[in-house]
């Protein structure tokens, strides 16, 4: 099925349909909750819960977590390092369960795996759409033109209108828990609000498709984040689609600009390429996180732990993070809010010393996941790179298979720097995944498109905000969709077909 299917899907059920799979989904939410969520499948009845809990207020989760017991066992003498046990009161977990299964709706249920989501995201268009057609309209770059052959001068006067109305909030946390639709909408629109009026913009600059045309939309496109390369390979492939069609508005070529960018982000993903995370086949899977300071690591595992650990999985935290004061504290606070273990060394300490302690005990506990966090000093490359060599060494050392993932987070916000990173960090390192953090807070999600373009690892997970439910699979199907929604207009589409 190809990407602009689901803009057509999604036009056609309109905002009050209904699905007729209400019970059976509940049901199976609801089953998902007690804990038979698979390994790489999650059910967002899982996601429900972990938004429960994002709807606690954070004072109220500080005193949850004071409350909780901590009991500190088996302190190894030659790493400095101790192993605590983190309980969190019986109260938060009841809470959890609870507002899971009374939340839990068929607008929930998404797989990871993108070939299972087509009933379930159908079946969700009812309940976020509403919220989502004021979006459309904010952002709408208004009556795109039927064909690039039969535009008129009326729809090319309308394509010139640009919206002002307000991009709606980015934090979903503090109202009902979020459905994946309805939070990529958010944590995308600011993105797509820009590009609208990019767009329009340039629309209502340029009457007629010239040769500056062009250069305007490159640079568009380019500031925009989704990369020199792309924005280059776009208005190429304009030009001739252009050239093909004698267009000559600007207007006109509005939804061709739109259906590239998808085709050419569909082409870039069609390498052997996997969103699931790739679980070991027995015993625990390691997970390494490295990135550079302030990308969201910490918070990352955070919501990564409370995820699997509402999906019933036992996980494990490895503080390896020595150097930063304050990031052990940081992860600890995030093990309890998540109510999982964590392993911590000494300020200063080897952080490998922490990676063997902690994996040491997920094998001898039977951990099913190991999440390690690391340092993140660019300013020190060549000592990070050494440092985390060294961690990789003894995780394959004591379990051949492992690190099972390494994923590099990134911060969205930082535009083209984060893909400079990510090539860095690359060129160091076994990079298996990515995670793009922040990207409710920025208007330059389109450095997706590059990542994808330009690197071809694959997104893994997203961040769309700071609250501990806040972060998603990545779906590449929601993620243009919640993009460029608005932007394209599907019977267009299906006309020119
Ligand atoms: N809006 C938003 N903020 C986020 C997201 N993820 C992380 N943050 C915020 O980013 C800031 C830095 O996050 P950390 O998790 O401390 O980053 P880090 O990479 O662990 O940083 P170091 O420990 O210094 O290496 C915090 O204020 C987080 O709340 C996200 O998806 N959206």
């Amino acid at each position: 099925m190809g990407l602009f299917d689901i803009f057509r899907r999604r036009a056609k059920h309109p905002a009050s349909e209904t699905p007729t799979s209400e019970t059976v989904t509940s049901e199976t939410s609801t089953t998902s909750v007690s804990g038979s969520v698979s390994a790489t499948e999650t059910s967002t009845s899982e996601a429900q819960a972990t938004a429960a809990v994002t709807s606690a207020t954070p004072a109220s989760l500080t005193s949850v977590a004071s409350e909780s017991t901590i009991s500190v066992s088996a302190a190894s003498e030659d790493s400095e390092t101790s192993v605590s046990a983190v309980t969190a009161t019986p109260s938060l977990t009841s809470t959890v369960t609870a507002s899971a299964t009374a939340s839990a709706q068929p607008t929930s249920v998404t797989s990871v795996a993108s070939t299972a989501t087509s009933t379930a995201s159908t079946s969700s268009v009812s309940a976020s759409d509403a919220a989502s057609l004021t979006t459309t309209s904010a952002v709408t770059v208004s009556a795109v033109t039927p064909s690039l052959a039969s535009a008129t001068s009326s729809t090319s006067t309308a394509s010139l209108s640009t919206s002002t109305t307000p991009v709606e909030p980015a934090s979903t946390s503090d109202d009902q828990p979020a459905s994946d639709e309805q939070l990529y909408d958010q944590g995308l629109a600011k993105t797509r609000h820009t590009f609208g009026e990019r767009l329009n913009a340039l629309l209502a600059n340029f009457r007629h498709v010239d040769e500056s045309f062009f250069d305007d939309l490159e640079e568009t496109l380019i500031g925009a984040d989704v990369g020199f390369d792309m924005a280059v390979k776009l208005s190429d492939e304009l030009r001739d689609e252009v050239k093909l069609q004698n267009a000559k508005k600007s207007a006109d070529v509005q939804n061709v600009i739109v259906e590239k960018m998808v085709e050419i982000y569909d082409q870039a993903g069609s390498q052997e390429e996997s969103n699931a995370l790739n679980f070991a086949k027995e015993g625990p899977t390691v997970i390494l996180f490295v990135g550079v300071n302030g990308v969201g690591k910490t918070t990352t595992i955070g919501k990564m732990a409370n995820r699997y650990h509402q999906a019933g999985k036992k996980v494990l935290l490895a503080a390896a993070d020595t150097f930063r004061a304050g990031a052990t504290e940081q992860l600890d606070v995030w093990a309890k809010r998540a109510d999982v273990d964590i392993v911590t060394g000494k300020p200063q300490s080897d952080p490998a010393a922490v990676v063997f302690d902690a994996v040491q005990k997920a094998k001898r506990d039977d951990y099913d996941i190991l999440f390690v966090d690391t340092a993140g000093r660019l300013q020190n490359k060549v000592n990070l790179m050494n440092e985390l060599a060294k961690m990789k060494r003894i995780i394959t050392r004591e379990i051949p298979t492992a690190p099972h993932e390494v994923l590099l987070v990134l911060d969205a916000t930082t535009g083209q720097n984060a893909l400079t990173q990510a090539k860095l960090f690359k060129e160091s390192t076994d990079v298996t995944g990515i995670v793009l953090t922040k990207l409710d807070g920025t208007a330059r999600g389109g450095i997706v498109l590059a990542i994808r373009n330009e690197l071809h690892v694959p997104v893994k997970f997203i961040g769309l905000g700071e609250q501990i439910g806040d972060l998603r699979p990545f779906d590449p199907n929601e993620f243009v969709y919640g993009l460029f929604k608005g932007l394209i207009d599907v019977s267009a589409l299906d006309k020119a077909k």
